[in-house]
């Protein structure tokens, strides 16, 4: 019988509100296991920089990622954050190893080709190592992803967290039922993203084109219904969007995204 594998995604709002992220990390600690983390950190990157004399460059939210905002954006995601996770799940005998994309050669990427914009060490990833990632898994770790790739050349790329995690769940679904789970601050997609009350349970082909042509989905929820879509795509079983309500094991108010 194929594994269920759990693949959770945190961004930057979980990772910087102390209560959140310390109750998170007790729901992502009693999770079934296999389980991996991955995390990102966009927003505590920029403030890191600003405080070095680096001013952070995003275009439409992305970053642009020069030789000294990689610096920066290495030290931050796979130092300081990475850790910070790391110890916190080990804290809850959680047996969680830290990594990115260049360790165990788990996510190789090609740095993005430069089209109107420019975005410097940007990486597009090219493939995942399912074997070596099922290894700390059947070893008992919960391997935990900053989101950093590499070239396979000695170049470290800055990674989207979504994709990272979309990435993951591509790779590992040959040997695994794969469900991603979207964790932010909203509890699912909403159908007024002012109003909390009005979260989309299904979203599917069905119902996608209509959500985008009347423009419910918008901004960081574009890029991220797009991971969701591809990575079903491409042999993840289910996807779920929601706050850190949806890792409770009874779980009712959150998106679920299929085919
Ligand atoms: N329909 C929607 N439902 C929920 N959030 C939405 C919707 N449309 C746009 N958003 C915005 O998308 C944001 C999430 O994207 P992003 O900031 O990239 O997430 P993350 O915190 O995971 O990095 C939310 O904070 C919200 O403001
Ligand atoms: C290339 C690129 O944009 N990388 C992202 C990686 C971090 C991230 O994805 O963080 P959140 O999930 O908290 O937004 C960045 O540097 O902002």
């Amino acid at each position: 019988m194929r594994s269920q594998l759990s693949i959770v995604k945190i961004g930057g709002n979980v990772i910087e509100n102390q209560e959140e992220l310390k109750t998170f990390l007790s729901l992502f600690s009693q999770l079934p296991s296999p389980k991996i983390l991955v995390h990102g950190g966009g927003k505590r990157a920029t403030e890191i920089s600003e405080r070095m004399g680096i001013p952070a460059k995003l275009v439409n939210g992305r970053r642009i990622t020069d030789a000294k905002g990689l610096e920066v954006v290495v030290m931050v995601y796979a130092g300081l954050l990475n850790k910070k996770l790391v110890a916190g799940l080990q804290a809850l005998d959680c047996n969680a190893i830290g990594l990115s994309g260049a360790d165990a050669n788990a996510i190789t990427a090609y740095k993005r080709p430069v089209k109107e914009i420019d975005y410097g060490f940007a990486g597009d990833v090219s493939s995942v190592n399912g074997e070596a990632i099922g290894k700390l898994l059947e070893a008992g770790f919960a391997p935990v992803f900053c989101a950093l790739t590499h070239d396979g050349k000695g170049q470290m790329l800055n990674t989207n967290a979504d994709t990272i995690a979309a990435e993951l769940g591509i790779g590992m679904s040959p040997n695994y039922d794969v469900t991603l789970y979207y964790c932010f601050e909203k509890p699912g997609v909403l159908s007024n993203v002012e109003d909390e009350s009005s979260v989309i349970q299904h979203i599917d082909q069905e119902n996608y084109p209509q959500l985008l042509k009347d423009k419910v989905i918008a901004n960081g929820m574009l890029p991220k219904l797009h991971n969701c879509f591809h990575a079903l795509e491409h042999g993840v079983q289910t996807v779920c969007i929601g706050n850190l309500e949806m890792l409770k094991p009874n779980a009712q108010l959150f998106t679920t995204v299929t085919l």
